[in-house]
Parts: C-alpha cells; structure tokens; sequence
C-alpha cells in the first residue's frame, strides 16, 4: 500500500526512517579531506568540495569511484579502486566526525519524535564503521531504536529491503511509517517499500531539486518533519 498525496499531517505514523548525510549531518566537509587525502598519497590533482557533493549518496564505493573518475578512464579506475578504497577508509576513519556539522533542527526534530513515542530507524548508505562513531561524536546516536548500515544487508538504498525490514522489526506496516531523506535513493527506496516520503532540501540530491522526487512534503528541518506526523 503506497501513500501519495496524503493530507498532512500524516496520521497513524508509528516509524519515522532517517537517512544520514545530508538530512542529519553534513559530512562533505569530512569527505573532502578524506578523498582529497587519498588523491594525494595516489599522486593524483585535488577534486572540489562542489562536485564531492555531487557523488554522496549511493555508497562509498560509488563516491571513491566517482571522484577517481574526474582524473582517471574507466579502465584505470577499475584497477585503482582497491588500494583507493584502502586509503579513503584509512584517512576517513580519522577524520569523520572532525569537520562535519548536525543540519538546524534535527536534534529537536529527533527530541520531539521521541516525546511522540516514534519508533526512529537510522537507514544509510554509509558503512557501520563510520555510521556509529559519528551519530557517538555528535551525540545522536541514543535517539534510534536500529541503525541499519550500507553493509548490514547485502542490498542497500533505492532497495527498499532496509527501509521495509526496518518496519518489520519494529512491528508495523510500511504505510505506517515515513522515511525522511534528502535524495532520489531515499525516495525511490521509501516508493518502493510503501512507506511516506519527507524530503529535505538542503541536503545531497544530485543537483536536482527534491519536488521532483514527488515527496508528500519538502520540509526545512527535521523539526518541521516532527510536526507534521501524529
Ligand atoms: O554514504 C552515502 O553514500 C550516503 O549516505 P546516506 O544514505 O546516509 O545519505
Ligand atoms: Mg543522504
């Protein structure tokens, strides 16, 4: 059962399913010191933050392949992409958390939603060796009930298994839930399950403009989000 156009405030919501970068957190700045780091050790020229911010989202393979392509053929990527991942995890491991900002609102959208006795899910497409520590470092982490990581399945978003495994764990139906993202993968991933769709604006979409996603609202904070549900 798929919810669209629905009249907001959505009622009979008991899970909200939150992306992380770019809806929680603004991790480019991380990100750019990480690749930046492993271009340099493979003696490669700098990418600009602007275009990093265009590969976040389908995963860090997609985002260290994504920024090898800016320098190298495809062949050459493919045969790089080994010792690039060894390097972005070893300088990302370092720096997550260092530079990287919560987005205004999300701690008193996370507070409310609590106080309204939701079920909150944490589903990303970053890897759990990065995901705990920084939800830890920003003091984010005691707000979800599951945190579900790009490798905790074998499939990960626009999937939508996570995102309808997420409402089974916790005993409810995917139109009982609302998924909140900032991209065409937390949209195509919360379509797909049967779940509500909140999107942000402010976060990582390609370049392209969240309305396009059809999202049964565009909300400016996660506090807005928190409003909106009962
Ligand atoms: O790491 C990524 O590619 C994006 O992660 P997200 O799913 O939390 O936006
Ligand atoms: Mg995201």
């Amino acid at each position: 059962m798929q919810k669209t156009s629905q009249k907001l405030p959505l009622t009979d919501i008991h899970v909200i399913i939150l992306d992380l970068d770019g809806t929680m957190i603004d991790s480019v700045p991380d990100l750019d010191v990480a690749l930046n780091g492993m271009l340099k050790e493979l003696a490669l020229p700098p990418v600009d933050v602007s275009s990093i911010r265009l590969f976040v989202g389908r995963g860090t393979q997609n985002l260290v392949r994504s920024t090898l392509s800016v320098h190298l053929e495809s062949d050459e990527v493919e045969k790089t992409m080994n010792i690039a991942m060894t390097l972005f995890y070893k300088y990302y491991r370092i720096v997550n958390g260092e530079h990287s900002t919560v987005f205004p609102g999300v701690r008193e959208g996370l507070k409310l939603m609590r106080e309204k006795k939701l079920n909150i899910a944490c589903v990303t497409n970053k890897p759990s060796i990065f995901t705990e520590p920084l939800l830890a470092k920003n003091n984010l982490y005691s707000y979800f009930n599951l945190i579900y990581c790009s490798d905790t399945f074998l499939v990960k978003k626009p999937d939508p298994f996570p995102m309808q495994m997420a409402c089974r764990k916790f005993g409810y139906r995917p139109d009982q839930a609302v998924a909140i993202g900032d991209s065409i993968n937390d949209a195509q991933a919360a379509r797909a399950a049967g779940c509500s769709l909140f999107m942000v604006p402010y976060g990582y979409n390609y370049g392209k403009p969240v309305e396009e996603m059809n999202p049964d609202a565009t909300v400016s904070s996660l506090l807005q989000a928190a409003n909106l549900v009962s």
